[in-house]
């Protein structure tokens, strides 16, 4: 059994990450014997229980087992990808039968409203929202406007403070490098990540702290492991069966300590807001009171749900995304240098970053960026549920109830969009900008279409995937201009981990970095 499992993420299912040592310490607790008795009569259950009531798609099953879903989603989206590309299929998984949409007809549900094509509710079904509390409900739509529009348009306002903190952590975390030295950078990167997000979301005074670092680093991990404990149990068994997921009440605890600690700091904030003189503070839980109506500005229990499903959705997706860079970087020599010499050429004298310019500028390390993320993100997107009628141009018809899918781990690599597709090409996308004029604004690392679907489609679309671009480039930037990165020797690029449809970079590998003198 591999010692990790997977990434982590928000409220969508495409995004959560635990380890398997996390899993198993997670689902035993200290009572081991016990619970590997009836996890494994649960287990039993689980595997051999009837298939969920069929929907009534008429399109070709692909025909695989639970176990390679839960274990190998990677190979079983690619696999099922050569032999039905363009055509609509179903594939049974853990939770029920999930209709698979192809490249070619997605464009024609990206744009359906809410009302006959549901993100909201495919994710809440997915998470179990009911027993995990893992949706923003009517908060949603606030979430959403307001990382489209203050957490966006601020970005360049934000990034020297982001720089700091960058900084900060490299000088008590990150070790010397006077010469190689073996370092483990994906912990390293989840608590980078979790810094500079909550510098912009909660203000510098608590995103310093380990028990905010805790809390909004565990969340997304103890609800994924509290989703897979209830999903064990058939759906009439969890009003009972939640009292035995240990997590559930993990995450109530952890709503009430981030509520506690949050509580302070809004009744500072408060009075004086329309006080003469006074300086708002500059990050999202400024901004998130100032959207609120009046009657809830002192409901601490939406503020604290708010940030903690926004570091659910942001730190191990982006710390992810970052540590398979490095991995990248450590395996193509070659590139490293390009970026480092596109970085000092933007960046002139080291201080620009809070140009707005700066990071669009860096052009070949968002193309390096969306590379890795083509050959290492998620293996599927697009998660919807039907909720009326839906008739496909192939004829397909698309009952209410249907479970949509894209198939993205399949159309990554289809060589019709990515001229050879296995090959990592760091600058692939900068040399289709390079192409025409009319490119010159396309193939973005946060460009979004019909066969470029990392970050969804449509309108829940990722809204966060701006700021997730600025603190990748940020961090990359300056680990390349201070640090040389290799593999360590006879070493290749560490493996991922699959679990649950999910994959995530190695936790345990260490690659090798060494201080640049000239720096
Ligand atoms: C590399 C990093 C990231 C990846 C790969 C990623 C990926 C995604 C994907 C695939 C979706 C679902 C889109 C859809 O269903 O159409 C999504 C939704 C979302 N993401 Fe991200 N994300 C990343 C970073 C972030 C960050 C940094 C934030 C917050 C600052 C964020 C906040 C959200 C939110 C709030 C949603 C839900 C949007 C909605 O339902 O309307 N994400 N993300």
């Amino acid at each position: 059994m591999p010692s990790v499992v997977e990434d982590p993420q928000s409220y969508n299912p495409n995004y959560t990450a635990v380890t398997y040592d996390m899993l198993t310490q997670g689902v035993m607790g200290n009572h081991s014997g016990y619970y590997v008795a009836i996890g494994m009569v649960l287990v039993c259950i689980w595997l051999f229980q009837p298939s969920k009531p069929k929907c009534n798609v008429s399109a070709p099953l692909y025909k695989s087992s639970r176990m390679k879903w839960m274990f190998n989603a990677d190979s079983l989206i690619r696999d099922s990808y050569t032999q039905f590309r363009d055509c609509v299929y179903q594939i049974k998984a853990t939770e029920g039968m999930r209709t698979i949409i192809p490249a070619n007809l997605v464009g024609e549900l990206k744009g359906l409203p809410e009302s006959t094509l549901s993100a909201e509710t495919a994710v809440s079904e997915a998470m179990l929202s009911e027993y995990t509390q893992l949706s923003a409900g009517a908060h949603s739509d606030t979430l959403t406007l307001l990382l489209k529009t203050k957490t966006t348009q601020n970005l360049a306002r934000m990034t020297p403070k982001l720089k700091e903190e960058l900084e900060y952590i490299l000088s008590t975390e990150f070790p010397a490098c006077g010469d190689w030295t073996p370092f483990k950078i994906q912990p390293f990167m989840v608590r980078t990540v979790s810094r500079l997000s909550g510098r912009t979301f909660v203000g510098p005074a608590l995103c310093r702290t380990e028990e905010w670092m805790d809390v909004s680093i565990n969340f997304a991990i103890t609800a994924f492991i509290a989703v897979i404990k209830l999903q064990f149990f058939p759906p009439w068994m969890r009003p009972a069966a939640q009292y035995l997921v240990s997590e559930l009440t993990t995450i109530r605890k952890d709503l009430e300590k981030a509520q506690a600690m949050l509580k302070p700091l809004i009744e500072e904030r408060t009075p004086d807001s329309d006080t003469d003189g006074y300086e708002k503070p500059d990050d999202f839980m400024q901004w998130l009171l100032d959207a609120m109506p009046d009657e809830q500005k002192s409901d601490y229990f939406i503020q604290a749900k708010i940030q903690l499903l926004l570091s659910a959705s942001s730190i191990h997706t982006t710390s992810n995304l970052t540590t398979d860079c490095i991995y990248d970087l450590a395996v193509h020599q070659d590139i490293q240098e390009i970026l480092r010499e596109e970085a000092s050429e933007v960046l002139e004298n080291g201080n620009d970053w809070d140009k707005k310019e700066t990071m669009p500028r860096l052009k070949k390390m968002d193309s390096f960026i969306k590379e890795s993320l083509r050959l290492s993100g998620n293996v599927t997107s697009f998660i919807r549920k039907v909720m009326k009628p839906i008739d496909l141009s192939d004829g397909t018809h698309l009952p209410p109830g249907t479970d949509l899918l894209t198939p993205l781990a399949g159309v990554a690599v289809d060589e019709r969009f990515y001229p050879e597709p296995e090959k990592f090409d760091g600058l692939r996308f900068w040399k289709l900008r390079q192409q025409s004029e009319e490119a010159r604004d396309r193939w973005q690392f946060t460009s979004i279409g019909d066969t470029n679907m990392n970050f969804g489609l449509g309108k829940h679309a990722c809204p966060g995937r701006f700021f997730a671009a600025n603190e990748v480039k940020l961090i990359l930037a300056h680990l390349l201009l201070n640090y040389d990165i290799k593999l360590k020797d006879g070493e290749g690029r560490p493996k991922p981990n699959m679990f649950m449809m999910t994959k995530s970079p190695s936790q345990t590998a260490e690659v090798l970095f060494r201080r640049r003198t000239n720096t």
